[in-house]
């Protein structure tokens, strides 16, 4: 398409970006083919191309994008779904061409999976760079606003152990309907569980397991013997027997989603944590301003003091930490936050000063430990059991 002067600042991927027009420039854009019209102002607006548009049968929608505060999640959606059904060309309108190149870069970023980083980039390098860079406020709301555009529908649920031993359970599910895994089941949940992903529609893959837990029964064999399609996973350092044994840098892979694998020895020899997007799965390495303890179970606080170094606090700040349990009512936290207030393991603590805190917590053994550890080694599959095909 082309225009009569400068005021149209973009056409890129069938959707032109402009700014105000006068009543001639609205009807050369029309008569050059424009087939919808989005208008960020309001329809009150003295330039307000409306009724010009609907004269000449083009749709003409309004979504009034007036500051940064309106780009909610409502807003960031509907401008999303908006420029992927509008018949194209599509003028987008505001009054300086600033505002309106906001929903073509969040579509842009959903179109092509951009993360909201390189979305940002690929604004700043058009020619000239998207207007809304300009303006500080509006470059802000839109970095959060890319984020939301590209989220998948992930399901993701926290659930606790309500029978005593403080466990978090994780479903992850790659949307509705999608396969999902789940995280550290505990026997006595496996119910709840079960029923909750089938309310959800979607379809258990794996039950995966952090480590060879010392204070509950892992659900794994309950949920085989109830769904013999789950596979049970666990470490191939802790010993145990499952389904698939996994090590360091394994993908366990659901859906279009997978967990990277991270060996994180220390509280046993066997322990993993699972990076998922912006989210890691601790089990029992990092628990919220603690971690596990290293006074059994091969345990070693050298080798857990290198493990989280390494494995855990590497990852960026902002990653939120879902640990495997939690005695004070935390649900999570971040990797920054643990850096920083963790007192064991955190606040520039050294590997020596966190080898003496272990050698002194005096914690009591967990109340299951010798039921635990039996059938955790045998990953839950209890006599009476259908065995795994
Ligand atoms: N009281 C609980 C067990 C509490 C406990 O020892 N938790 C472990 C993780 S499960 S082996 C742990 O590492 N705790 C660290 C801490 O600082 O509390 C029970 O009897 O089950």
């Amino acid at each position: 398409m082309t225009f009569p002067d400068g005021t149209i600042a973009y056409d890129a991927d069938g959707v032109v970006l402009a700014g105000d027009m006068t009543e001639d420039q609205v009807k050369a854009c029309l008569a050059a083919g424009a087939k919808s019209w989005l208008y960020l102002n309001e329809e009150c607006n003295k330039a307000c191309p409306k009724a010009a548009v609907e004269a000449a049968s083009v749709p003409f929608e309004m979504v009034p994008l007036m500051t940064p505060a309106s780009l909610t999640n409502e807003c960031v959606d509907k401008l999303v779904a908006y420029v992927d059904s509008a018949p194209k060309p599509a003028v987008i309108q505001c009054s300086t061409a600033t505002r309106a190149s906001i929903p073509y870069i969040l579509h842009k970023a959903k179109t092509d999976k951009l993360p909201a980083a390189s979305a940002m980039a690929l604004a700043a390098s058009m020619t000239p760079p998207l207007k809304f860079l300009e303006k500080p406020p509006l470059a802000s709301a839109v970095k959060r606003a890319l984020t939301h555009a590209n989220r998948k529908p992930v399901i993701f649920r926290q659930l606790f152990d309500t029978s005593g031993s403080s466990t978090y359970t994780y479903l992850i599910a790659d949307g509705p309907g999608g396969e999902a895994v789940l995280i550290d089941p505990v026997l006595e949940m496996v119910d709840r569980d079960l029923k909750l992903i089938d309310e959800l529609g979607v379809k258990l893959k794996y039950a995966v397991n952090t480590h060879c837990h010392a204070d509950h029964v892992t659900g794994s064999g309950a949920i085989k013997a109830a769904r013999p399609e789950v596979r049970s996973i666990i470490a191939a350092a802790s010993g145990a027997q499952a389904d698939i044994k996994i090590g360091h840098g394994d993908r366990i892979e659901f859906g279009s989603m997978f967990l990277e694998v991270r060996a994180t020895p220390g509280h046993t020899d066997g322990c993993l944590s699972y990076v998922c997007d912006d989210m890691v799965f601790t089990g029992d390495a990092v628990l919220i301003r603690g971690c596990g303890r290293t006074d059994f179970q091969q345990g070693s606080a050298d080798r857990l003091y290198e493990s989280v170094h390494t494995q855990i606090f590497s990852l960026p700040n902002d990653t939120i930490i879902y640990p495997a349990h939690d005695y004070k009512g935390h649900r999570c936290s971040t990797v920054g936050e643990e850096k920083a207030l963790n007192p064991r393991l955190g606040s520039g603590k050294t590997k020596d000063e966190f080898v003496e805190i272990m050698a002194n917590l005096n914690l009591p053994y967990p109340k299951k430990i010798d039921e635990a550890l039996p059938k955790n080694m045998v990953c839950g599959i209890q006599e009476g059991m259908p065995t795994p095909a």
